[in-house]
């Protein structure tokens, strides 16, 4: 009786907190159940959340807008900011392949920041479930042997009661089994988001990081290094299987770690000891043993699953690699009729990947044989001894004392053994279970190792790609911030930058290069670290072919690779080449000044270098010799005296100078919404997802537009600033948007009128008309590229398509230097990209942009553009880095000579470049043709007069 009362006592404990829990998850879930009674959406208000995305308060944080069957929910957005970035490097250097300190790095620098996140909560509401679970498996045992016993007994009411209560306590056992699912998953989506957002910051990092574009270049360059005929790269292909995929993956076995290892942990202590309670010492013992005996056989079976996972995530990242390829680039493989090659280049990764995944399954036979046996047989055997021991002796006990006891009495113990029997039995299959599922644990262990280090080794990777200023460098910085409107490069050396290392003095240098060769080498750690592909794809005297994967032979690997990677300079990653063998242009120096009607045009053959010169003033690639002093370059014996000279001798110091964005113009500060400094528009024209007027203003969001039409319309009025309110209706805005829009105009109108009539001779007149000049609505824009069908064509500003397909090749073109129209940057660097535009168009768009007061610096094979510039810099490409800059002013050219044309040379000539001297003649000639018509009207008048005279 006395346990029936303790079980009723608990059942009613176990029931309250059931009913607590369900208020709980009901409270959680009403305001989701608020957000799906909500109304509908509109088509137009869809699109409209489309079009915003986001809404942005004043303290800068966001809410998300997600259009979700016809409804919308706001999400909060806590971005990771960039000191948490920046307060995190330091927890991923040097991870040294060591797992636990890459996975508290992981997960307690990143995924689980605090004690107070809603992660921790969860984490511990989910260890709640763990022990009420364990708790209420106990009961179920216990009520089990109970039934038995009341059914041999054969006592209905007893076994009536018996079954109630066992339906009764069905409903917070599978309540917490649902629990702890969905918790388990909960935790799985929060350490995801966790880990995504942080890497997201990190590696869609903003200028001078850029680490999204690093790391590319990083593993570009490796797989052009170590791919070899067919064979996919070696090397990581892309981030995004790790962003992806791995992060997905680790966050599940994390949480799914805890739950595997927690559970059956608790399982085993509580379980042992209620069975210990009944099994006495000797039991205890062999339960002992056996544990100790199952631990040191499926040890001794258990292969390197860290590294097959890490294996199979490589490969699967190759593979889905090699789609998304087709995909992007179905086009150009349709017209090269490709579909044979590619399916060869994707088959072949595709087997690659399911060799290896039969391999582990191979692997995992034995494993999972030995695992089943000894956890289902071997423990059920060790169950049943178990069970014997108390039985046995009871009854031999029982037999002795008692021999001439009544028939109801021996029925009394009958049942009593079977309800210990039942009760015993039970605890120990849970037990075999909880000590399965710790087997499994274990194997899970393997697995989230292999998955922690791709993680971990991308992140650690990411920040070691990111620009570190160096002292010198941001003292420099610091020293040319008094002209930000000047792009200027003094005696640089542009290459590719890395490539081959100049021995260790290059390796002092602190930006990491794309083709660097300790990043290179620490990239390949990464796949090291991660025990993937290390024997096929770096180190030759690894066990290239093997299928046999033990974690010793990954560690010896990983052991070899980085006592390799000890002594930079000696490794074979340092290659044989000299920086010199891949110099494009040396000392390169010229100097533009914004707004000073300078305009650069810079020409060459293919390959000479002109797109690295663009790199180069972009910040992307650093100049070789950047930050470097004279005193570094000439002699490194002569320190002192050197820098002695340096200081003197400034000018000659090899340095890029970069103009800076204008500030905000209301807040004063450089948060990116004033005028910007420099933008480059490459030669493959780019279309990001969104609508028509995203690929107009990108890379400013639908927000940010919205501010500037606002601001614009502010700083302008007039007839401008109505147009501006056309453009805000025309772009779906708000009815209290437009209403805003409108009542800033008509003030400001009002202020206008008032400034002009008593500023009228002021000096900022001019400036203001200038300011006038150069904001153009975006019909303009539009016009002014040519595409002024396309909002009409396509459904209006907000219809969203793949425009990447939709427009064609000349539309892309001009669809970005509509762009640039847009943010009017100071400079412009436009590299071939009006190269399928029509000449009379191109001309146009050189003028207009020229009218907007963009300095241009344009590449380009093209020498009918150099009309529109005022020098040419002709990159020779001849190996030893010469090139030649000279005026090209058509207008300044004499009918009779070409005089004042003289060229500066690079590398200390005067030197004519054959290029630049054709152009000349060409404008020269132009100048002709024009003249020409007055040729031809004196003909025509001497023609006229010799009528006269004949008649
Ligand atoms: N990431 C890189 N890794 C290795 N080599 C590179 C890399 N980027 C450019 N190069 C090489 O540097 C040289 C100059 O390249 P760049 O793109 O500047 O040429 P370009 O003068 O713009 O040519 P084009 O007129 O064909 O566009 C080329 O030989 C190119 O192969």
């Amino acid at each position: 009786m006395a346990v029936l009362s303790t079980l009723r006592e608990r059942q009613g404990q176990a029931k309250a907190a059931s009913v607590a829990l369900l208020i709980i998850l009901l409270l959680r879930y009403s305001k989701k159940i608020s957000v799906a009674w909500r109304q509908p959406l509109s088509q137009s208000q869809l699109s409209q959340v489309l079009q915003q995305v986001y809404i942005q308060a004043k303290d800068g944080s966001k809410t998300l807008l997600v259009p979700y069957s016809n409804r919308i929910s706001k999400v909060n957005l806590k971005e990771t900011s960039n000191d948490e970035i920046e307060r995190n490097a330091k927890y991923f250097q040097n991870l040294d392949n060591n797992f636990t300190k890459t996975l508290s790095a992981l997960l307690f620098r990143i995924a689980i920041p605090s004690l107070k996140s809603k992660e921790t909560l969860t984490v511990l509401l989910h260890s709640f479930f763990l022990v009420i679970r364990t708790y209420l498996s106990i009961l179920v045992a216990r009520l089990d042997g109970r039934i038995v016993r009341d059914l041999v007994r054969a006592d209905a009411k007893a076994f009536a009661r018996g079954l109630v209560l066992w339906f009764a306590l069905a409903v917070p056992s599978t309540y917490t089994n649902v629990m702890l699912k969905h918790l388990q998953s909960t935790l799985a989506i929060r350490l995801r988001t966790r880990l995504t957002s942080f890497i997201h910051a990190l590696y869609l990092s903003k200028y001078p990081h850029v680490r999204y574009y690093r790391i590319q270049q990083q593993q570009g360059s490796q797989g052009a290094s170590s791919s070899d005929g067919d064979e996919p790269s070696e090397s990581i292909q892309g981030a995004d299987q790790y962003i992806t995929a791995d992060v997905e993956a680790w966050a599940e076995a994390v949480s799914g770690l805890y739950g595997n290892i927690m559970k059956p942990s608790l399982d085993l202590i509580l379980f042992t000891s209620q069975l210990s309670r009944s099994l006495g010492f000797r039991g205890t013992i062999l339960l002992f043993t056996t544990y100790w005996a199952t631990v040191r056989i499926l040890k001794a079976a258990t292969p390197a699953f860290g590294s097959m996972a890490a294996m199979e995530a490589k490969l699967e990242g190759e593979w889905r690699n090699g789609v998304g390829r087709v995909g992007r680039e179905s086009e150009e493989v349709a017209f090269y009729n490709g579909g044979e090659r590619e399916k060869g280049i994707l088959s072949n990764a595709y087997k690659k990947l399911i060799r290896h995944v039969n391999g582990v399954y191979k692997v995992r036979i034995a494993y999972e044989w030995t695992e089943d046996y000894v956890i289902k047989y071997l423990w059920s055997a060790a169950g049943y001894g178990l069970i014997a021991v108390p039985l046995l002796i009871t009854r031999s006990h029982s037999s002795s004392s008692s021999s001439g006891s009544s028939s109801s009495s021996a029925t009394r113990d009958i049942s009593l053994r079977t309800e210990t029997y039942i009760s015993n039995r039970r605890l120990l299959l849970s037990l075999a279970d909880a000590g399965g599922r710790l087997m499994y644990a274990y194997k899970d262990i393997l697995e989230l190792k292999g998955v922690t280090s791709r993680v971990a080794g991308l992140i650690s990777e990411l920040y070691a790609v990111g620009y570190e200023h160096s002292p010198r460098s941001l003292e420099e910085q610091e020293r040319k911030a008094e002209d930000n409107d000047v792009i200027e490069l003094r005696n640089v050396d542009v290459g590719v930058p890395g490539s081959g290392g100049k021995g260790k003095g290059r390796e002092s240098r602190e930006q990491p290069q794309p083709q660097r060769s300790s990043s290179r080498r620490r990239l390949s750690s990464v796949s090291a670290s991660s025990g993937v592909a290390m024997s096929m794809s770096m180190s030759p005297q690894s066990h290239s072919q093997s299928q046999i994967f033990t974690l010793e032979d990954i560690e010896d690997d990983i052991e070899d690779y980085y006592s390799r990677d000890k002594e930079p300079g000696e490794g074979e990653g340092d290659g044989s080449l000299t920086p010199e063998e891949h110099l494009l242009v040396k000392n390169l120096t010229f100097r533009l000044k914004a707004g000073e009607g300078e305009h650069l045009m810079i020409t060459g053959s293919n390959g000479v270098g002109k797109t690295a010169v663009a790199r180069v003033l972009a910040g992307l690639w650093r100049g070789l010799n950047e930050g470097e002093g004279r005193a570094e370059r000439k002699n490194d014996d002569d320190d002192e005296d050197d820098d002695d000279d340096d200081d003197d001798d400034d000018d000659e110091k090899p340095m890029v100078i970069r103009p800076r964005d204008e500030p905000d113009t209301k807040t004063g500060k450089g948060n990116g919404k004033g005028r910007k400094a420099l933008m480059v528009i490459p030669q493959r024209a780019y279309m990001p997802t969104g609508s028509l007027l995203d690929q107009v203003i990108y890379p400013d969001s639908y927000v940010k537009f919205v501010e500037r039409v606002e601001s614009e319309t502010g700083g302008i009025g007039g007839a401008r600033g109505v147009e501006k309110e056309g453009d805000a209706r025309e772009f779906g805005w708000t009815q209290e948007a437009q209403a805003q829009a409108h009542e800033d105009v008509v003030e400001l109108k009002q202020e206008k009128n008032n400034e002009s009539a008593s500023a009228a001779g002021r000096s900022g007149a001019t400036k203001d008309k200038d300011k006038r000049a150069v904001k153009p609505t975006l019909r303009e824009i539009l016009e002014s590229v040519y595409l002024a069908y396309l909002p009409e064509r396509e459904g209006g500003w907000v219809t969203r398509k793949e425009w990447r397909d939709v427009l064609s090749g000349g539309e892309k073109q001009r669809m970005a230097m509509a762009r640039v129209f847009y943010h009017r940057p100071k400079f412009v660097i436009l590299d071939e990209c009006t190269s399928a535009v029509s000449s009379d168009v191109e001309g146009r768009m050189y003028e207009y942009a020229k009218k907007l007061g963009i300095t241009l610096i344009t590449i380009s094979l093209r020498p009918a553009l150099a009309k529109y510039h005022t020098q040419l810099l002709t990159i020779h490409g001849d190996g030893t880095g010469k090139w030649t800059l000279e005026d090209v002013n058509p207008f300044s050219v004499g009918s009779s000579d070409l005089k004042g044309l003289d060229g500066l040379g690079g590398n200390g000539q005067l030197s004519r470049s054959g290029t630049a001297t054709e152009l000349k003649e060409m404008a020269l000639l132009e100048k002709r043709l024009k003249e020409a018509e007055k040729w031809k009207e004196r003909v025509k008048e001497l023609d006229g007069l010799l009528r006269v005279q004949e008649l």
